[in-house]
């Protein structure tokens, strides 16, 4: 049988102002197929979702403008709004300290777009126990609660193969990335981490999974 789609015309689960825009968060250990699924996501619904516009200290290369590729910052100030509690996560890179802020996240809401954020199981602990301690104050970290989804591979060893398919991974990474898949997958599996699990073992099949736990 043949997968259902959401086809537009059919139903205003999409639609933009039919809909409370949400963050929705997407995690799953390197390899399970997030940016397959994104990219999936935002050509079939280009005015339904937003990227939120990141944060880096690395100087903008020729033709990137600030506010729109990036927000181009320097190091102190980002390290001091990451003090501050500005940031949902924050890394560095090659030397560089990238980021998303809250404030990227909430301008892209208030355009009534959901915000896709693909963060890894270490900040999707931090932010889920920043909302945790949200929940008594009086300013909430985002408008609408954020919807938390777990991207699982059918297995490890399906896995190891995308990966190695991938063929952007020297050994020592992809061992690296497989020893930290099997942490997360015991996390992402357990009852009660996340939201909704979409195990992407058909593409097809997972990104309607997808749509359903995003639109119901
Ligand atoms: N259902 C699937 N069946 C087979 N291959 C897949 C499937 N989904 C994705 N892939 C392939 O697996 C590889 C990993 O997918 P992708 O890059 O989307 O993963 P990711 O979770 O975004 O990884 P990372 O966190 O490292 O960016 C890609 O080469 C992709 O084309």
């Amino acid at each position: 049988m043949a997968p259902t789609t959401v086809t537009p015309g059919t139903s205003d689960a999409f639609k933009p102002g039919s809909f409370t825009p949400r963050p929705i968060i997407m995690c799953g250990p390197s390899g399970s197929g997030k940016s397959t699924l994104i990219k999936k996501l935002f050509a079939e619904f280009p005015e339904t979702f937003g990227f939120s516009v990141s944060h880096t200290t690395r100087k903008p290369r020729p033709g990137e403008q600030d506010g729109k590729d990036y927000h181009f910052v320097t190091r102190e100030l980002i390290q001091k709004e990451v003090a501050e509690g500005k940031f949902v996560e924050s890394a560095e890179f090659a030397g560089n300290i990238y980021g998303t802020s809250f404030a990227a996240i909430n301008n892209v809401l208030s355009l009534g777009r959901h915000v896709i954020l693909d963060i890894d199981m270490q900040g999707v602990l931090i932010l889920q126990n920043k909302l945790q301690s949200s929940t008594t104050s009086a300013a909430p970290l985002f408008p609408s609660p954020p919807l938390f989804l777990f991207i699982a591979p059918p297995s490890v060893e399906a896995l190891e193969s995308r990966l190695r398919g991938r063929g952007t991974e020297t050994e020592e990474s992809l061992q690296n990335r497989l020893s930290i898949a099997k942490k997360e997958l015991e996390w992402g599996l357990k009852s009660g981490s996340v939201d909704s699990v979409v195990v992407n073992d058909d593409v097809e099949k997972a990104y309607v999974e997808l749509k359903t736990a995003i639109f119901g």
